[in-house]
C-alpha cells in the first residue's frame, strides 16, 4: 500500500522509517484507542504456537508460549499527526482495490516476511467490514435500525484474532449485530446463512469467513456470504472503494465509537456445532437412519493444521469411524507440518502415509479453510484432481443419470470419456475458478440443463442439493454416504467401493503443469495491462497452431488456447488473478509432451515481456 502521510506525534518505537506506539490490548480503552489513532502492524511470534480445537471454537491467541506473548500484548502503532482530522495514514482507492483477489480479498497481515509488507492491517479490515455492512443495507433495503446480523468466523492464521476483533469493529460501528463464531471453516460460514435456529441466532443476513486459503502464514483474507451464495467480483470490487472513503473518514471518534458497539454488543456462538451436526445427519439418512453407520471403519484425517480438525472429532466419531492415526489436527498457524493444500504433492504423500501406516480404510485431507478437499482409498491411491472429479461424478451419475457435470478448463481428456461413455452424463469442460464453475452449473440449470455437480481439479466443489455450497467437507460426505449405504446393503471390503467406482479412467502419463510469468514492468507490455498482453500471446498462439498439422484447437473452449496432439493436449490461459500464463500440458510419454511444449515454445518465445524459462527448463531436462 501507498506510504503513509503526516507527521509522527508518537515517537517510542522507530522501526523502518515509521513510527510505531507499543500497545497493550489490555489497557485499549476508549480514550486510549482514540488517542493513538492507531495505524497497526501485526508482527510475527517468534515461535510457533499450537492452538486446540475447542468446542466453543474460539482460538485465543493468547495461548501463545511465552515468547509469543510479544504478539498478542505488544503491537506497533503507526502514529499520525493528523488523528484528529484523518485518524489513519491516507489510502489511495487503488491501494484498496489491490486487496482484491478475484471474489476474495487477500493481502498480508503479518510482519516479518521480507518484500512483502503489512497491507491488511486492523484499520483496513475495519473499513472493508464497514464497506460490506452499507453494501449489506442496501442489497436487504434495510438501514442500521432493522438489526440485520453478520456472522464472523476464522482459520487458524496467527493474525486471525486481530483481524476477527478489527471486522467486528467495523460491522458493529455500522450499527449491525456481530456475532462471532471463532475457529470455523467457510463452508460452515456461508451455510449460517441459510440454517434457520433462532438458538443460534441463524439465520445471518452475512457471514464473513477470514482466510487466505492455503497461502503462507503471513497472508490473509476475506470471503463474504450472503444466503444467495459468495460475493462475486463486482460485489467484491463495490465493497472495497466504499471502503476507502471510509477508511480516510475514520476519526478518532469514530474508530472509538466502534469499539464502543463492539464491546457492548458481540456475541458468541458454538455454530461449528450445528454445522457438524448436519454433516452427521446427512450420512445417517443415506444409511436409512443407522446411528453409527461407519462403525469398525478406520478413517484417518490430516487437517494440515489449518480448521478441518473437526471433521475427525465431530463428523467420523460420532458416526462410529475409528480416527485413530489422524494427524495434524490442531489448529496452527504456522502451518508446521506441509501445506494445507490437497493439490499439494507433499500433503498428498503424508495422508497417503498415514492411510498406510495405520491399515486405515480411508484418509481424508481438507484445505486450511475446509472449502477444498481430497481423499486417499485403503492402498493409498489418491482421489484428487481428476481422480476426485470422477468419484464425485459417479456418485451423483447413480442419483441423477445424465446430469451434467461442470469442472474447470484444466481436466483430462479421460476425464470427459468416463464421465460420457462410462457414466453416460455430460462433461461440460468451462473456466478454472470455483466461482465460474458453481455459477455455470447455476445457470445450466436456469436455462434447463440439468447439472447436480460443479467442482474443480483444485479440490472445490459443489452439489445442487447441498445449496450449491462449496464445501470440501459435503464433498467427503458424499463419499462416505457411499461407503455406509454400500455396507447397509451388505457389501464390505472398505473404500474398495470407491475404487471401483473409477474403474476405466483413463490418466495420462505426464501430466504437468508451467506457470510463466509476465513481467508487468517490462518495455514490452508498452503501458498496458499484463492481461492485455496476455491476450496477444494467446492470439500469436493461436493463430501459430493453426499452420501445424499435428496440431488441432479444441472445438469448444472457455478459456484461453486448448490444442489437441501427439495423443495428449496443452492448454494455455490467463490466471485469473496473477500475471501468469499458466500452461498445462498432458501427454502418454514424456516425448510428446515436449513436443506439445516445443510448440507452445514457438508462439511465444519473441514475446519479450514473458518469463519462458520454466518452460525452457522443461523441454531441456532429460
Ligand atoms: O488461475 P490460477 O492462478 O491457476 O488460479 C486458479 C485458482 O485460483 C484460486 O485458488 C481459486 O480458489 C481456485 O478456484 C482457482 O482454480
Amino acid at each position: 500500500m501507498a506510504a503513509t502521510s503526516g507527521k509522527i506525534v508518537q515517537n517510542v518505537f522507530v522501526s523502518q522509517s515509521h513510527c510505531y506506539y507499543q500497545q497493550s490490548r489490555q489497557f485499549n480503552s476508549h480514550s486510549e484507542r482514540a488517542c493513538f489513532a492507531p495505524y497497526m502492524r501485526n508482527s510475527l511470534p517468534s515461535l510457533p504456537g499450537k492452538l486446540p480445537w475447542t468446542s466453543n471454537t474460539s482460538m485465543q491467541l493468547r495461548n501463545f508460549s511465552k515468547p509469543n506473548n510479544h504478539f498478542i500484548i505488544r503491537r506497533n502503532i503507526q502514529c499520525n499527526a493528523s488523528a484528529s482530522a484523518t485518524a489513519v495514514p491516507y489510502l489511495d482507492k487503488t491501494d484498496f482495490l489491490r486487496l482484491q483477489n478475484g471474489s476474495d480479498i487477500r493481502g498480508v497481515a503479518v510482519d516479518g516476511v521480507e518484500g512483502e509488507p503489512v497491507n491488511l492491517t486492523e484499520p483496513v479490515a475495519e473499513a472493508i467490514a464497514a464497506g460490506f455492512a452499507a453494501w449489506l443495507l442496501e442489497k436487504k433495503k434495510a438501514d442500521a435500525s432493522q438489526n440485520l446480523r453478520v456472522s464472523i468466523g476464522h482459520d487458524s492464521r496467527i493474525s486471525a484474532k486481530l483481524l476477527q476483533n478489527a471486522i467486528s469493529r467495523g460491522i458493529a460501528g455500522a450499527g449491525l449485530e456481530v456475532v462471532q463464531y471463532g475457529l470455523a471453516s467457510t463452508p460452515a460460514m456461508f451455510n449460517s446463512t441459510l440454517t434457520k435456529n433462532e438458538a443460534f441466532l441463524c439465520p445471518v443476513d452475512g457471514a464473513i469467513m477470514i482466510t487466505a486459503s492455503h497461502l503462507p502464514f503471513n497472508r490473509n483474507g476475506f470471503k463474504f456470504f450472503t444466503n444467495a451464495g459468495g460475493l462475486g467480483k463486482t460485489d467484491i470490487k463495490d465493497i472495497l472503494e466504499r471502503a476507502a472513503d471510509i477508511y480516510n473518514q475514520f476519526t478518532a471518534e469514530s474508530l472509538a465509537n466502534s469499539e464502543r458497539k463492539a464491546s457492548s454488543s458481540i456475541k458468541k456462538v458454538d455454530y461449528m456445532n450445528v454445522y457438524t451436526s448436519d454433516l452427521v445427519n446427512a450420512v445417517r439418512k443415506a444409511a436409512g437412519g443407522l446411528e453409527k453407520p461407519l462403525d469398525g471403519f478406520h478413517i484417518v484425517v490430516d487437517a494440515g493444521n489449518g480448521a478441518g480438525g473437526f471433521f475427525a472429532e465431530k463428523v467420523l466419531e460420532p458416526l462410529g469411524a475409528i480416527t485413530s492415526g489422524s494427524q495434524f489436527l490442531e489448529p496452527d498457524g504456522l502451518f508446521p507440518n506441509h501445506i494445507p493444500n490437497p493439490e499439494d504433492k507433499t500433503a498428498m504423500k503424508a495422508i497417503t502415509k498415514a492411510v498406510l501406516e495405520n491399515k486405515a480404510d480411508l484418509g481424508i485431507i481438507f484445505d486450511t479453510d475446509v472449502d477444498r478437499s481430497a481423499a486417499v482409498d485403503f492402498s493409498g491411491r489418491e482421489f484428487n484432481r481428476n481422480r476426485l472429479i470422477a468419484l464425485m461424478a459417479a456418485i451423483v451419475l447413480e442419483e441423477h443419470p445424465g446430469t451434467t457435470i461442470v469442472t474447470d478448463s484444466v481436466t483430462s481428456d479421460g476425464l470427459t470419456t468416463f464421465i460420457e461413455n462410462k457414466l453416460g452424463g455430460k462433461h461440460h469442460r468451462f473456466k478454472r475458478g470455483y466461482k465460474n464453475v458453481i455459477d455455470e452449473a447455476i445457470r445450466l440449470n436456469s436455462v434447463g440443463e440439468e447439472s447436480h455437480l460443479a467442482i474443480e481439479t483444485s479440490g472445490h466443489g459443489a452439489l445442487k442439493e447441498n445449496h450449491w455450497l462449496d464445501d470440501g467437507a459435503y464433498l467427503m460426505v458424499k463419499i462416505l454416504n457411499k461407503l455406509a449405504s454400500a455396507r447397509a446393503s451388505g457389501i464390505h471390503g472398505g473404500s474398495k467401493i470407491l475404487t471401483e467406482l473409477i474403474e476405466g479412467l483413463q490418466e495420462p502419463a505426464f501430466s504437468i503443469e508451467l506457470r510463466l510469468k509476465i513481467n508487468q514492468n517490462h518495455p514490452d507490455l508498452k503501458g498496458g495491462s499484463f492481461r492485455e498482453y496476455g491476450e496477444t500471446v494467446l492470439k500469436q498462439l493461436e493463430k501459430s497452431i493453426g499452420s501445424d498439422p499435428n496440431l488441432r484447437k479444441a472445438p469448444v473452449n472457455y478459456e484461453g488456447v486448448r490444442v489437441s496432439g501427439y495423443g495428449g493436449w496443452f492448454l494455455l490461459r490467463l490466471s485469473l488473478h496473477d500475471p501468469v500464463l499458466p500452461l498445462n500440458i498432458e501427454a502418454p510419454s514424456n516425448d510428446d509432451a515436449v513436443k506439445l511444449g516445443l510448440a507452445v515454445l514457438a508462439a511465444v518465445k519473441d514475446f519479450a515481456g514473458l518469463d519462458i524459462s520454466a518452460l525452457e527448463k522443461f523441454l531441456k531436462s532429460p
